[in-house]
């Protein structure tokens, strides 16, 4: 029998996005080595990967991360939109470069951050705990932590010649945070742990729909369209956006291949969410095949803004010079 469902829409923020499902697959299903292969996004249900971890909630979590700091980054909205801060370059004196961050980052004893997640108000603002799981945690959470499936995970790793794996960042969300779209250079096995978080995806061929800031900007990777209130008139391509869509529960594995476009949000009146993500580095490219795969296109693009603004030194002289390069020439 269907177990009754979990969540229903009205837990879940209402875009003007087109959408159609990711497809949830078994850990058996030979099909899923298939997507991966592919760099297409898929659920893998029953992995047992972090199955060692569903014990955790926020008491055995307090009993157990011993005593260390952890990264709480807090918003006074619901948005939590990285930032690189090491590109926050002085504006020498131009105002058009100046950054205001949207989030900060604090250090939070577990204990604290549990206190505040309890006795948290609307208007308050939001907190978003994300740690690197290594060895400043408690015992009992290092050993959950070997005790992940890390033969099916370095299977995986293997079969698809993937490079090392970067980070497994713990991720404590609050009901209804929203992490916006953006992409990573890394390939992702995202394991959800508790709560149900709404996942959107886009491949990276929509690149022209998601007008990500310039490569030098703080919020490099990241849209500047704001899904709630998209604006247009600077980004008209957003409306030919076409997602791929999917709620991850506890025990489900979302794979988010290397340059996909994802929104993340942990369901409104869901409870807290806590997942683990598990972030590789790309495989060797190998001999380079043409036609060039819509992400290798990113990568160069990535390329040419770096040369150019090295080059031109005022990151304002990129587009004149672009567009001379292009107009009347390569259009
Ligand atoms: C928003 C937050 C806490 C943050 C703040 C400042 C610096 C980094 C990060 C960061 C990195 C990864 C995630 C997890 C996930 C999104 C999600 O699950 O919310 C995701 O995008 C991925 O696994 O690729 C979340 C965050
Ligand atoms: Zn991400």
């Amino acid at each position: 029998m269907a177990d009754k469902k979990e969540w229903d829409q009205s837990q879940l923020r209402k875009y003007d996005i087109q959408l159609d499902e990711i497809p949830r697959l078994s850990v058996k299903d030979p099909k899923v080595d298939e997507f991966i292969a592919d760099n297409k996004p898929v659920i893998i249900t029953d992995t047992r990967l972090v199955a060692s971890a569903e014990r955790w909630d926020l008491d055995y979590l307090e009993q157990n991360m011993g005593n260390g700091d952890f990264s709480v980054f807090l918003s006074r909205n619901h948005k939590f939109k990285y930032f690189d801060d090491k590109k926050i370059l002085p504006t020498s004196g131009d105002s058009r470069l100046d950054f205001t961050p949207p989030t900060r980052r604090v250090d939070m004893k577990l204990p604290e951050f549990t206190r505040k997640l309890r006795q948290w108000r609307r208007g308050e603002e939001r907190m978003y705990l994300q740690q690197a799981l290594n060895n400043t945690v408690g015992p009992a959470i290092v050993q959950d932590f070997l005790n992940f499936r890390w033969e099916w995970i370095n299977s995986k790793q293997k079969m698809h010649s993937w490079g090392p794996l970067t980070s497994n960042l713990l991720l404590i969300a609050m009901e209804g945070n929203v992490t916006p779209c953006h992409y990573d250079e890394q390939q992702n096995f995202f394991a959800e742990v508790r709560g149900f978080k709404r996942c959107i995806l886009f491949p990276p061929e929509q690149f022209e729909c998601f007008y990500p800031h310039p490569v030098y900007h703080p919020h490099d990777r990241q849209s500047q369209v704001d899904f709630e209130r998209p604006d247009y008139t600077r980004f008209p391509k957003f409306r030919e956006a076409r997602g791929q869509e999917a709620i991850v529960g506890p025990g489900d594995v979302l794979y988010i291949p290397i340059y996909w476009w994802h929104h993340i949000e942990s369901i409104m009146r869901g409870g807290y969410t806590i997942s683990v993500n598990f972030w590789y580095k790309a495989g060797p490219t190998g001999q380079i095949v043409y036609p060039l795969k819509d992400h290798q296109k990113v990568a160069i693009m990535r390329n040419v803004e770096k040369m150019l603004v090295e080059a031109l030194q005022d990151p304002h002289e990129v587009g004149p010079l672009l567009r001379a390069l292009v107009l009347g020439r390569y259009t």
